[in-house]
């Protein structure tokens, strides 16, 4: 297999022309979608961001299979927004021990109020350690015992791990059933819900099992970030920072000039941050959705961050944690690769920093651990280790397996000897 690079720069969305497939491609699955949702078409031909008071809409572009991500204040109880994205007759809302006493309720009586859906539920335990193919079972069972059929319409309520786990029960229960995403922490807001990558983890790596599959919407309630914990909702804003650094330096700036509100969660500047996050996803989904090269650049610092998950335990360190920790390690590197002045490394370090975010990796990692679970990243091919480095001006990355390893293990053993706390 041919290794890719692809650099990253902020681009512009595809038309609308050069996506459009034809029509005989189309499953049974996106038939049933255009014939639920005329409306559909028109929405995307409007405008890929069009704003309705604190409301408003993104297009996810992927010809017949595009779907809108909704942003606004509220969103939780408007069933008529909800119902439009259930096709069938019956919905299985999945959550977990803490979202559901907050929001399940609202969830289905939106759904059901007024409506002849059938709204059957089901509440996993709450944890990355949960998010198992073990765990996953009770979905199956419970759609099974419920007699859902093809139809059917799963939802995930609740933050990045609920997302996952229900997309990837959507994409396998009875081959594929249709699915809508509804997050609830930041994390699953910017990042999880949008862009079809669901899964499950494996003791032995990340998100190692699971498939591709798009969600028929998402739907943004920025009200429910009000329960949501200080750590966790740190944690999603590792990933806004991700987007400015490989794709959208004004966005990296607006954030050095921002984050105080940002993280007083001051209404306008969170959805500004949501919204632009979404933007950078849905345009990066849209232009390669089974990461064929381009996609793999919103996995910057994840190779050493699924590392540091998998190896300390998982749900020890939450994902943005993670991600930040890696995302200095990636800098790090291409500082010394010469790819990136140190100037920018240190804001880097600073933003996160700023955010409460560790910059410093835990105690229990060693190099021979990054090395020995680095080895099983999905990026990797033919056993070359394929990273995500920052190189030219700020915004700028490469996706690459063809830099100096000398210079990783300097990385790694910097790292590992100015451990955290
Ligand atoms: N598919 C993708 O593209 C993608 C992208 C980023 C992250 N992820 C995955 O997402 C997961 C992390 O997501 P996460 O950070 O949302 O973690 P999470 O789903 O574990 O949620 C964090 C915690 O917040 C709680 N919670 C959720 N919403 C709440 C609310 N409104 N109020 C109070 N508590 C609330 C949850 O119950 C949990 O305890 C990881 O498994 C990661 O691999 C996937
Ligand atoms: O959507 C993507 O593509 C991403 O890489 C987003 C990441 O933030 C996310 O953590 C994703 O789950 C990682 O995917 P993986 O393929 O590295 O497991
Ligand atoms: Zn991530």
């Amino acid at each position: 297999m041919r290794v890719a690079s692809a650099t990253s720069k902020r681009v512009g969305v595809p038309s609308l022309q050069a996506t459009k497939p034809s029509s005989f491609k189309r499953t049974f699955f996106n038939l049933r979608r255009q014939l639920y949702r005329p409306i559909r078409q028109e929405l995307r031909v409007h405008a890929l961001h069009a704003d309705v008071g604190l409301r408003s809409e993104l297009t996810v572009d992927l010809g017949d299979r595009s779907y809108p991500i909704h942003v606004g204040s509220g969103l939780l109880d408007d069933g008529a927004l909800l119902r439009e994205h259930v096709y069938g007759d019956t919905a299985l809302v999945v959550t977990n021990e803490t979202v559901a006493p907050l929001y399940l309720d609202r969830v289905v009586s939106a759904l059901s109020s007024g409506s002849a859906i059938r709204v059957e539920t089901v509440i996993l335990p709450d944890g990355e350690e949960y998010k198992t193919l073990e765990v996953l079972t009770m979905i199956y069972d419970k759609a099974l015992h419920a007699k859902l059929d093809r139809l059917t319409t799963f939802v995930a309520l609740g933050g990045g791990v609920i997302g996952d786990m229900t997309g990837f029960a959507a994409a396998s229960y009875q081959r594929g059933v249709n699915f809508l995403q509804i997050p609830t922490t930041v994390m699953a807001m910017v990042d999880s819900s949008v862009g079809g990558k669901t899964g499950v983890n494996h003791p032995a790596g990340k998100n190692m099992i699971g498939a591709f599959h798009q969600p028929s919407s998402v739907i943004i309630d920025t009200q429910t970030l009000k329960t949501l914990p200080d750590r966790e909702y740190a944690s999603g804003i590792a990933e806004v920072i991700k987007y400015g650094l490989i794709r959208d330096a004004e966005f990296f700036c607006w954030q050095e000039s921002h984050m105080d509100n940002l993280m007083i969660r001051d209404e306008r500047t969170l959805i500004h941050a949501i919204e632009h996050s979404c933007r950078n996803k849905a345009e990066v989904v849209s232009l390669d959705e089974k990461e064929g090269g381009l996609r793999a650049t919103l996995n910057l610092g994840h190779t050493f961050a699924h590392a540091i998950e998998t190896s300390i335990g998982y749900g020890e360190w939450l994902h943005g944690e993670a991600v930040s920790v890696g995302i200095v390690m990636a800098a790090d590197l291409s500082v010394r690769l010469g790819w990136l002045d140190c100037s920018i490394k240190d804001r880097i370090s600073s933003l996160l920093n700023s955010c409460s975010l560790p910059v410093k990796v835990p105690k229990c990692m060693s190099v021979e651990k990054f090395q020995a679970l680095m080895a099983l990243d999905k990026k990797n091919a033919n056993g070359k280790l394929r990273l995500i480095l920052l190189k030219g001006e700020l915004g700028e990355c490469i996706f690459t397996g063809d830099f100096d390893s000398k210079m990783l293990y300097k990385t790694l053993q910097v790292m590992c000897d100015e451990k955290s706390d």
